[in-house]
């Protein structure tokens, strides 16, 4: 099932014009309408809407390459940029479980990007790259007032159950791990504004990817999969502890990094990624031993898995949203083994996932492009400009204390709740 909306797209002409002066790419957004993967100020922010597709079912990932693909073969391209990233470009956002969610693709009819120091436009359609950034976005209105927090599918406590339930059947040897999430509703007094949130945790989580599209912000710690050329890259995240102060952090990391259960967590995610990468690669490499991710608010045991893409049959090597479907969902975010736990999510987690968890990102023409997880996100509301649903989980193993896992979403949270209330 597809909804598309492709004006003109076959005839449209598309510029990549490199810059002189290197913008702020945050600070180009507009109100409405953005979309964003930037980490460290480098990567891609967009707007406007020069085609989209949303798509569910089996075949979603498929036909949403074949859409792009005859989307940007039939373009007028003039890329005077020629980098990952320049040239056209579509945003994506797919749902957790793509053959039942929606999954939403956006061409945007501008983007703005920085790679490496150096920056460029591409427009796309009836836009004169000249005006796009003569034009200065509306500022970012004041303060949002007081923020109302209610619970989503599950108060706290029932959460905890489900939890309990959850090392029960592991312990009964249904299964090794499951990833159960939580949702937390959020209403303002004033309408949320997209470049405020992303702005905050831009700044305060310069390590993640600082996403958007089509409502679904966030600030990623988890990269699913990168692919520039034949090379490919992941960041593997499982395992969790909360920051302490002082000598108490330094502990609470040395714990992290020796904790039985967390590494046994961790190297189900690293091996659900490498299983499913492997067939694609001629080398694949992860490190024995995983390191720390420390972010402002938790810290992550953390896996660099690299390797180069071989070709897999007759039509050559598989494109990236070919790879995101065979990769997704890892042990990171489903569980292991992967049906038995995407059951157990569907029984006891009581809510739609819809696109949080699954892969943000985007991709250019050549095929390259960079996909995270939608972690450490809110959905805005196509309703209400004021209210939001944000998402945190955790991954449940033998031994998971469920007091524990409630506190890792708390702090988990915190990372949205901070660049709202702020
Ligand atoms: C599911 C989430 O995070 C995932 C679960 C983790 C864990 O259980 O330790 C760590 C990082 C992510 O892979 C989330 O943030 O919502």
């Amino acid at each position: 099932m597809a909804a598309v909306t492709t004006p003109d797209a076959v005839t449209a002409v598309v510029t990549t014009t490199p810059l002189v002066e290197i913008p702020t790419l945050l600070d180009l957004l507009p109100g409405a309408g953005a979309v964003s993967w930037v980490r460290r100020g480098e990567g891609l922010v967009g707007w406007g809407e020069a085609a989209r597709l949303e798509v569910t079912g089996p075949r979603a990932l498929a036909e949403a390459a074949e859409w792009w693909a005859t989307l940007s073969a039939g373009l007028d391209v003039d890329d005077r940029a020629e980098v990952p990233g320049s040239g056209p470009v579509v945003f994506a956002s797919i749902a957790f479980d793509p053959a039942v969610g929606t999954s939403v693709f956006v061409v945007p009819q501008v983007v703005v990007g920085r790679r490496d120091g150096a920056a460029w436009v591409t427009t796309t359609g009836d836009v004169d790259p000249a005006d796009v950034l003569a034009t200065a976005p509306a500022p970012i209105p004041s303060p949002v007032g007081r923020l109302r927090y209610a619970d989503g599918a599950l108060d706290p406590a029932s959460w905890c159950t489900t939890v309990a339930t959850a090392v029960a059947r592991i312990d009964a040897g249904e299964l090794a791990k499951v990833v159960l999430a939580r949702d937390l509703l959020v209403t303002a007094d004033a309408p949320l504004d997209a470049r405020a949130l992303l702005a905050r945790l831009a700044a305060r989580f310069p390590d993640c990817w600082t996403f958007a599209v089509d409502g679904l912000l966030g600030a990623t710690p988890e990269l699913l999969l990168r692919r520039t050329g034949r090379e490919l890259s992941s960041r593997v995240l499982a395992g969790t502890a909360p920051r302490g102060a002082g000598a108490d952090d330094e502990r609470l990391a040395a714990d992290l990094l020796a904790s039985a259960k967390d590494r046994a967590e961790h190297a189900l995610a690293v091996e659900s990624l490498v299983r499913a990468l492997e067939p694609y690669c001629t080398t694949l490499t992860a490190p024995e031993e995983p390191g720390l991710l420390t972010l402002a608010n938790v810290r992550h045991l953390a896996t660099d898995v690299t390797g180069v893409q071989r070709r897999t049959g007759a039509r050559g090597r598989a494109g990236l949203l070919e790879l995101v479907g065979a990769v997704h969902p890892t042990a990171a975010v489903c569980g292991t083994p992967t049906g038995a736990a995407a059951a157990l999510i569907g029984e006891l987690e009581g809510m739609d996932r819809g696109r949080y968890a699954g892969p943000v990102g985007w991709i250019d023409a050549r095929g390259d492009g960079e996909f995270g997880l939608a972690l450490r996100c809110a959905e805005l509301s196509d309703r209400d400009p004021a209210s939001a649903r944000l998402f945190a989980g955790c991954g449940i193993v033998a031994g998971s204390d469920p007091a524990a896992e409630l506190a890792e979403t708390q702090a988990k949270f915190a990372a949205v709740q901070a660049a709202l209330e702020s």
